[in-house]
């Protein structure tokens, strides 16, 4: 009865690259969740449909009737009943007919609301009592490829990972000293540098991928150093963007440099080695499950290799990875494949066949915290979630809340 859906108000908000996305609340009789749906620059082509034809403006005036006709009156409880009627409601095997965007924005708020209708934070809801485990937090220091403008590195992100941190709050603010390091360093290199950033707050400096990799890992040599806790460099390549399938190469356009899969295999693997990168995301380009397997045979006992494109959230897809030993981690983004059922599916299937999973903001973002309560409820050891940017500080400090409610609480066992 606490639970039960009472009502369902679907509105058009901003996100934080200004583009309209969807936020939903769903009433109960003794609750209420609100969430808001992110989106994607350099998205998967298997992903569930974002928004159909018309994006939000297209649906925004029948999509809050559609759903109350069918929500209203379940129990918010039922998540996985209601993310079936969900898609029912859409009709479509990629959500194209309503949306990924709006199915999950509704599946995340649903739960909200299910929790706040028994007073429970939602990792508490959705994880039980046994929760007591904090996601280190993956950090965007450097932005390129599709996150940043002109001039920028063709490697997506340049992260770090705090793996020496006991405490998220000290995790966080590692993560920042090396951002502050970051930005100095880049300072001396270009007089020029006007401070800018890319999409996931970090850095969007006119410098080699070469040039970034250096001060990347310098920084975080330099940070570990004086503050005791050590951090580890970590990318996402995000490949499948400048990949060229006419000439089957990847072409690094701001050295001039093409590579081959099998070239591409071994520059990855140099960097890893190179700047013992503690992880490495999407290294070969989408549907080329040879490849990450290759690479995976060659560096996944020293590095996390993780698929974001490739996988999409998807276990259907994450199994053929699992056969075929791609990858050794997968990103996890409610919104690639539109509900949380799903997304936990997926999340299960990796942790049984020890993948990492990963949970993950996207480039385009709004406030919403639920992805913090997804990692500690489903004991997901790492999220990636930038490490300035409001849209990125209301994930990361609502861990910290998270952490201050718990009893026993402790760092995730990364130790992989
Ligand atoms: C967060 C990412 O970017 P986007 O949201 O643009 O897919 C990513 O590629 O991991
Ligand atoms: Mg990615």
């Amino acid at each position: 009865m606490d639970s039960v859906i009472e009502d369902i108000r679907v509105r058009k908000i901003l996100d934080s690259r200004g583009n309209p996305t969807l936020e939903v609340d769903v009433i109960t009789w003794n609750g209420f969740g609100r969430a808001a749906a992110p989106s994607g620059a350099s998205t998967g082509v298997r992903e569930v449909v974002s928004f159909p034809t018309g994006g939000v403006d297209g649906i925004i005036e029948e999509v809050e009737d559609i759903i109350s006709a069918e929500l209203i009156g379940m129990d918010a409880e039922d998540l996985q009943e209601i993310d079936l009627v969900l898609k029912e409601i859409d009709g479509t095997p990629n959500l194209s007919a309503i949306g990924g965007n709006t199915t999950v924005a509704v599946s995340m708020a649903v739960a909200k609301a299910a929790a706040a209708s028994y007073n429970l934070p939602l990792y508490r809801f959705l994880g039980g009592n046994m929760p007591s485990q904090i996601p280190f937090p993956l950090g965007n220091m450097i932005n390129g490829g599709a996150h940043a403008g002109r001039n920028a590195p063709d490697i997506q992100e340049f992260l770090v990972l705090p793996v020496g941190a006991s405490n998220i709050t000290e995790a966080v603010f590692t993560n920042v000293a090396v951002h502050k390091r970051i930005r100095e360093k880049i300072q001396a290199k270009d007089a020029l540098f006007t401070g800018g950033k890319g999409d996931e707050g970090g850095w969007a400096p006119n410098l080699t991928n070469q040039e970034a990799l250096e001060i990347q890992t310098s920084s975080c040599a330099e940070v570990s150093d004086e503050t005791g806790v050590l951090v580890k460099p970590c990318l996402d390549m995000a490949a499948s963007e400048f990949w060229d399938s006419d000439a089957e190469k990847y072409v690094y356009s701001k050295e001039g440099v093409k590579r081959n899969t099998g070239e591409q295999v071994d520059y990855v693997n140099d960097i890893i080695d190179t700047y013992k990168m503690f992880y490495v995301e999407d290294p070969i380009r989408e549907g080329d499950f040879q490849g990450f397997a290759d690479l995976t045979q060659k560096a996944g006992k020293k590095c996390l290799i993780c698929g974001d494109d490739i996988f999409v959230t998807n276990a259907e897809i994450l199994a053929e990875g699992i056969e075929k030993s791609a990858g050794n981690s997968i990103i996890i983004k409610p919104n690639q494949i539109g509900t949380l059922s799903d997304t936990y599916n997926t999340v299960n299937l990796a942790r049984t066949n020890g993948y990492v999973p990963v949970v993950s903001h996207r480039s385009g973002e709004t406030p919403d915290e639920t992805i913090a309560h997804l990692a500690v409820a489903w004991s997901c050891p790492i999220i990636k979630t930038g490490a300035l940017g409001g849209e990125r500080i209301a994930k990361l400090n609502e861990l910290i809340r998270i952490e201050e409610e718990m009893s026993n609480p402790e760092m995730a066992d990364i130790k992989w």
